[in-house]
């Protein structure tokens, strides 16, 4: 029996990194599909990080190489370039990043007679790639993105926000019970809003409290929906897209009867997860948002968006889409908003929620939403939350989040929030 060739973490990076740039897949769905499962833990995470680091320092390595080539490369050893000199820019061993390089590209029958050039190029960018690379700005976005940003936030606050996306996210943590103690037992940050941030984190299911349930992973401005929502024991209460189950896990320690619902059986089973590492308990329901039926105290709709908030933490967003779907991402918003005040009690509340920079899919959601349902009204009131700046309060009742807010501090997600309420 001949055995299968080793995996290395440089190799697997090399092919998230070629998916994302030539197939324009998402590195979480590629890794969903088990694209990592041949290395072991450890390897598994460097082989992400390696093509994360790449993705989010693109420009910067484009620029590094451009200084040695005569010609563009063709793209296949074009990545194989970005990906070393990323590694060489942050210091990386250079014999062994510009070896396995080489050795990348002649495992590579179509690009193999690269490899002189490919050795050639990467030995004169690491004479200087931790000079030059310091030596630039942080990378910008694609203008897909960066245009229609730019038009509503203006060119200052991009720039921040691309240097928000560089620098990655921390980790935040929502405690399911007193964020004081977790913060104190992990060493960490407690945040104006409650969350509870660590700089650096390592193997998160390592840390203390993490097996017996006291807290779980949430971004500090993912964790603002649901005390927007502010459920009271008892109360019914639909997580109207739950998985995998962050804000349903805040609403079930907040005492509230909880549904929550998700179209993905396979998002739906990380639900359950959550509930059981963390004791709580939920009424779970997979099926499709538009089609539920009932009656509920409150509802929180975090609807599925562009995700274009979260480009701290997935770099490979801006690299593989183009916003040319979004469209039917905002249809789908709409029609979920219109179901989810149908199965609101007189009298209820809903949060409506995206982890998302576009206005498309918030402010412009909610001012619609409120054109179509005379005795429809925003509760800015809701809003008066630990933490809050007004800032960050918009015109229509909301909230808009940006990861260049709390900059010193580490950034948070792009988000918008409202709450509504009916008559
Ligand atoms: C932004 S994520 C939700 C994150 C979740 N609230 C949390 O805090 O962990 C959006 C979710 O909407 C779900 N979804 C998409 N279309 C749906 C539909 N028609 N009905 C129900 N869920 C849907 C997706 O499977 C995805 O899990």
């Amino acid at each position: 029996m001949t055995s299968r060739p080793a995996q290395t973490p440089r190799k697997a990076a090399l092919y998230l990194l070629n998916q994302v740039l030539v197939e324009r897949r998402l590195v979480s769905e590629l890794t969903a599909q088990g694209a990592l499962e041949r290395l072991d833990p450890a390897d598994r995470a460097r082989a992400q990080r390696l093509a994360m680091d790449t993705l989010r320092g693109l420009e910067r390595a484009d620029k590094l190489l451009a200084k040695h080539l005569k010609k563009a490369p063709p793209l296949a050893v074009r990545n194989i370039l970005r990906l070393a000199a990323v590694e060489l820019a942050q210091g990386g061993d250079a014999h062994g990043v510009v070896n396995e390089a080489v050795t990348l590209t002649g495992a590579n029958k179509r690009i193999q007679t690269m490899k002189g050039m490919v050795n050639a190029v990467l030995r004169k960018v690491a004479e200087t790639a931790v000079e030059d690379w310091a030596k630039q700005r942080a990378p910008r976005l694609p203008r897909w993105l960066r245009d229609p940003l730019v038009d509503c936030y203006g060119p200052e606050e991009v720039a921040r926000m691309e240097q928000a996306h560089f620098a990655g996210a921390p980790l935040d943590i929502s405690a399911k019970a007193d964020a004081q103690a977790v913060c104190d037992a992990l060493g960490g940050e407690l945040m104006p809003t409650g969350s509870v941030r660590l700089a650096e984190a390592g193997q998160v299911s390592a840390l203390p409290g993490f097996q017996p349930g006291d807290w779980w992973v949430q971004d500090a401005a993912a964790a603002l929906p649901a005390k927007v929502l502010s459920a009271q024991p008892g109360e019914t209460v639909l997580d109207m897209c739950a998985a995998p189950g962050g804000k349903t896990m805040q609403l079930a320690a907040a005492g509230a009867d909880v549904t929550a619902l998700d179209i993905s059986a396979p998002r739906m089973a990380r639900v359950q997860e959550n509930l059981t590492r963390t004791g709580l308990s939920a009424h779970l329901v997979t099926g499709d948002a538009l089609e539920h039926t009932g009656q509920y105290d409150a509802i929180l709709l975090d609807a599925p968006c562009s995700a274009t908030g979260t480009i701290r933490r997935h770099p490979d967003l801006p690299q593989a889409k183009d916003g040319s779907d979004f469209w039917q991402l905002f249809e789908l918003q709409a029609r979920m908003l219109d179901h989810a005040l149908s199965l609101l009690k007189p009298g209820g509340r809903l949060v409506y929620a995206t982890c998302s920079l576009l206005p498309d899919e918030g402010e412009v959601q909610i001012d619609e939403a409120l054109a179509r349902h005379p005795g429809l009204r925003t509760d800015p009131d809701a809003l008066d939350l630990p933490g809050i700046d007004p800032a960050w309060r918009t015109e229509e009742g909301g909230l808009r989040l940006l990861p260049s807010y709390w900059r010193k501090q580490g950034g948070m997600d792009g988000f918008y929030i409202a709450c509504l309420r009916k008559d």
